[in-house]
């Protein structure tokens, strides 16, 4: 399979690699120039749970990219996303599958804005990563990745299942869902309680998961997901969300892990995906004539730190 990684940072990298490793034709797309002239000059550099390893995948800008392809997936940040699926339209051709596995609420609109129903998969996965710099990245522990079509026809779960197939094979432990949206919900809360705390407490999942506020915060942030989500007919299980929450913060799991957004805001001063998930639930319960005012805080919190640290 033709298989281009659309963002190519720390996540690009990880599931470029391991479909590479597993037979596919990779192409990473890329517009940070740093990036692209380190994996140029001398390979894409991996710490892999502590071995080195070096992987020649090429690397372009996504204007740049040219043939066909029958898989994209997309691993850019949330404002990244439309950029990335305009420069690369000339790519997108009549049988090439486009999955999206960004965090957060709210891609589909994005995404359907270049891609038919018929071509799009839209997903959630738990796998981690991290870039050490430019080229080089970091990937510990496992993860899981969920997807499921989006244009309700049995060709198209044939096609989608097809697709978790081939990722599973590359050790991705994907499955094809038949209920994604609330897989993403689910994701989606879980980055609503860690993602921006973390952030601003400056602490990884398992010091977050140590604090008293933890406990307490948690669910009300879970609530107030849930909520949004219900008014889209997602029924979440607010305990087992909670539980699932609590699951993560273990060293055995990933609690050694940054939360993406602490990478971004406290690592890089880079303006973040606060807006597509903590801010998306104080949207989308203004609009039905409700409040979601812990959501509401975290996301004023975040900006406030965007701004005093002068992301961009
Ligand atoms: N990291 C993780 O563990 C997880 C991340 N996710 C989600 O996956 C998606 C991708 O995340 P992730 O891979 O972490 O994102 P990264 O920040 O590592 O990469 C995303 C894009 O940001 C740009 N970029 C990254 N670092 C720099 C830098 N230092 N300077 C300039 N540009 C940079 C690049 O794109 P460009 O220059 O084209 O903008 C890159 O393609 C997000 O939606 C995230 O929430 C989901 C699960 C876990
Ligand atoms: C790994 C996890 C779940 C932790 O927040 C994540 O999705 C992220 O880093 O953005």
């Amino acid at each position: 399979m033709r298989v281009a990684i659309a963002g190519s940072g720390a996540m690009g990298c990880r599931f470029g690699y391991m479909m590479s490793e597993a037979g596919h034709e990779v192409v990473l797309l890329d517009r940070w120039q740093e990036h692209i002239d380190a994996i140029n000059a001398n390979g894409l550099r991996i710490d892999w749970e502590g071995e080195d390893r070096v992987a020649h995948l090429p690397i372009m800008r996504p204007e740049e990219a040219t043939g066909d392809f029958d898989l994209v997936i997309c691993f850019t940040k949330a404002l990244g996303l439309d950029p990335m699926l305009k420069a690369m339209q000339s790519v997108l051709k009549e049988h090439t599958m486009v999955l999206c596995l960004l965090n957060g609420i709210g891609h589909e609109e994005t995404v359907s804005k270049y891609v038919p129903a018929s071509n799009f998969l839209l997903g959630t996965t738990i796998w981690t990563a991290g870039l050490n710099g430019p080229g080089h990245a970091h990937l510990y522990g496992s993860g899981t990745v969920a997807l499921q079509n989006t244009d309700g026809t049995d060709e198209g779960v044939a096609a989608a299942k097809r697709i978790a197939e081939v990722m599973d094979a590359a050790g991705l432990n994907t499955e094809f869902s038949a209920n994604v949206k609330h897989a993403i919900y689910r994701k989606a809360a879980l980055n609503g309680v860690v993602n921006g705390l973390c952030a601003l407490l400056d602490c990884n999942l398992q010091s977050f998961g140590d604090t008293v506020a933890a406990a307490e915060v948690a669910p009300v942030i879970v609530s107030e997901f849930a909520m949004v989500a219900a008014l889209e007919g997602i029924e979440m299980d607010q305990e087992e969300v909670n539980a699932y929450i609590r699951s993560i913060y273990s060293p055995e799991a990933i609690g050694e892990h940054y939360p993406s957004l602490h990478q971004d805001l406290i690592q890089q001063h880079r303006l973040t995906e606060i807006d597509f998930l903590n801010g998306a639930v104080a949207r989308k319960a203004k609009a039905a004539g409700l409040r979601a005012p812990y959501c509401e805080l975290v996301t004023y919190l975040v900006h406030a730190k965007e701004q005093l640290l002068g992301a961009k």
